[in-house]
């Protein structure tokens, strides 16, 4: 999320009723006082005797009967926006208004959207954080739309009314008191990197524009282009937040895989010094969050996500339509099968090569001359407890490795296994989609050329605690402990 520090997170709309309520009801009882006091002026001296009382005690009785209601109407003002918020919400703690001081949890909000090269994704987190604690997750929203932003690039007004309708999702879901202080972020990965800059930045510019016009908080770096070590890196945080080993030091922290359509990350916390010193520089990072550091292993293959990748064995060229339309032709494709395929809003001819010999065995040789030289390899890899998802996932349920529900663990060789299968009854009758072949090959060799042993066990998960797992959690998570930091630099 931007760095942009919130503004002091006031009571803000509360104040601003309670005050309108109390000036109003101030104003009561002090012009009936001055009406009062004009009586003796006007009558004579026993008339007097008489009205003093009268209007003392008539007096009395209107500044009792004000003090009673207003007492009742600012505990109604001060319970009552508060009780509407919680009655929108699910969940058991008592939700206190933006920059409450209250005793109890003090609830927030974040919005993300992931604008990745297939889709666009909100997710709309709930926290909670007793006071000088680290947030709690307390709920997330999440809602997914296709296809992903850098399909508008040539037009961009296009983009808006689904920028729209997942900002819509937030509204429903966060109470209206809460819409000023919750920030608002974009970040774009692979899709946006791979267009060409001023396309890109046309595309963030309108979605800034709808941003601008919503309720929500945002800083002026609320869209953005996140690198490829920070995706990483934030879905390491995400995984090792919902496996709890951030929150106990104690714990061992897990790796985390990440397949996406333009590109693949790999991130895990080395224990051996050998990893550290044989890696490149680029491929080292060093992580604050809830105060400690971590130094971690973390790269970003921009070109191999499972899209990019089927582009690259295909012969076709990012962006750049066939020449003349020609035809492009796989050795991972079935032979004889033609067909039409669409990436980053160009559509490719395609067509299986005729050749002899197993289809496995062609396609793996050409994904291994893909791949040649691109990855690097390391050997602690195989003693680090992975999670891996995305595009992994989709697969594994795809060919029924795990379950599409819950997800399960598999061997690394699985892969291999399921990609021999299904190529080879590719070569005698259609598979249930042309890639599925190159699809499981490549994955099979991504995960080799990174170091991974066949009886490697990876586990694959959609979700962890009803949480997406992807990058956006660890991104908010990084940004509301960036702030905190920024508050108070002693902690
Ligand atoms: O938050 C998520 N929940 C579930 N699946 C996700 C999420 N984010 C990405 N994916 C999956 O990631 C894959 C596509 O990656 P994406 O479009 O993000 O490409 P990129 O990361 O290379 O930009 C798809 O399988 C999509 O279902
Ligand atoms: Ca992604």
């Amino acid at each position: 999320m931007g760095h942009s520090s919130l503004p002091s997170r006031s009571w803000g709309f509360f104040l601003e009723k309670l005050t309108q309520k109390v000036s109003r009801a101030a104003l009561v009882p002090s012009s009936t006082h001055e009406e009062m006091r004009k009586i003796p002026n006007n009558g004579n001296l026993r008339m007097t005797k008489v009205a003093y009382p009268l209007g003392l005690f008539v007096c009395l009785f209107i500044y009792v009967a004000y003090i009673k209601w207003h007492w009742a109407s600012a505990t109604q003002a001060f319970l009552g926006i508060p009780e509407a918020a919680t009655g929108a919400r699910r969940g058991q703690q008592a939700h206190s208004l933006p920059g409450a001081a209250t005793h109890g949890p003090e609830v927030s909000y974040g919005i993300m959207f992931d604008a990745g090269s297939t889709g666009t994704r909100v997710h709309v987190f709930q926290f909670s954080r007793q006071p000088g604690e680290t947030p709690t997750l307390t709920h997330e929203t999440f809602k997914a739309l296709k296809p992903g932003l850098s399909a508008y690039a040539d037009d961009v007004e296009k983009s808006a009314p689904g920028i729209q309708e997942l900002l819509d999702v937030a509204k429903q879901d966060i109470p209206f008191d809460f819409w000023k202080a919750t920030p608002l972020v974009l970040k774009a990965t692979a899709g946006l990197r791979l267009l060409p800059g001023e396309k890109a930045q046309k595309l963030l510019r309108k979605v800034k524009e709808v941003f601008e016009a919503s309720p929500f908080l945002v800083g002026d770096d609320c869209v953005s282009i996140m690198n490829g070590t920070d995706e990483g890196v934030s879905a390491w945080i995400t995984v090792n937040f919902l496996t709890g080993s951030l929150k106990t030091p104690g714990r061992g922290s897990v790796g985390m895989l990440d397949l996406g359509g333009g590109s693949t990350q790999i991130t895990f916390l080395p224990r051996l010094e050998g990893t550290l010193q044989t890696s490149p520089p680029s491929f080292l990072t060093s992580l604050q969050v809830f105060n400690r550091t971590y130094r971690l292993y973390s790269y970003s293959y921009l070109g191999l996500g499972l899209m990019s990748a089927r582009l690259a064995v295909l012969g076709g060229e990012e962006g750049k339509p066939a020449e003349d339309g020609q035809e492009l032709v796989s050795p991972c494709l079935s032979a004889g099968f033609k067909g039409e395929w669409t990436h980053a809003e160009v559509t490719y001819r395609i067509a299986g090569q005729e050749a002899a010999g197993s289809l496995y065995q062609l396609c793996a040789r050409r994904v291994s001359e893909i791949l040649r030289n691109k990855v690097h390899r390391t050997e602690e890899v195989k003693d680090v407890e992975f999670y891996a998802f995305s595009y992994y996932y989709d697969l594994a349920t795809n060919v029924g490795l795990i379950d599409a529900e819950k997800g399960g663990s598999l061997v690394v060789e699985d892969f291999e296994i399921a990609a021999k299968y299904v190529c080879r009854t590719a070569e005698t009758r259609p598979p249930p989609s042309p890639f599925l072949c190159l699809d499981l090959t490549y994955v099979s060799s991504l995960l080799q050329e990174l170091g991974f042993p066949g009886d490697k066990v990876l586990k694959l998960t959609r979700k962890i605690d009803n949480v997406e797992t992807s990058w956006a959690l660890g991104a908010t998570f990084h940004y509301i402990d960036s702030l905190s930091r920024h508050k108070s630099p002693t902690s």
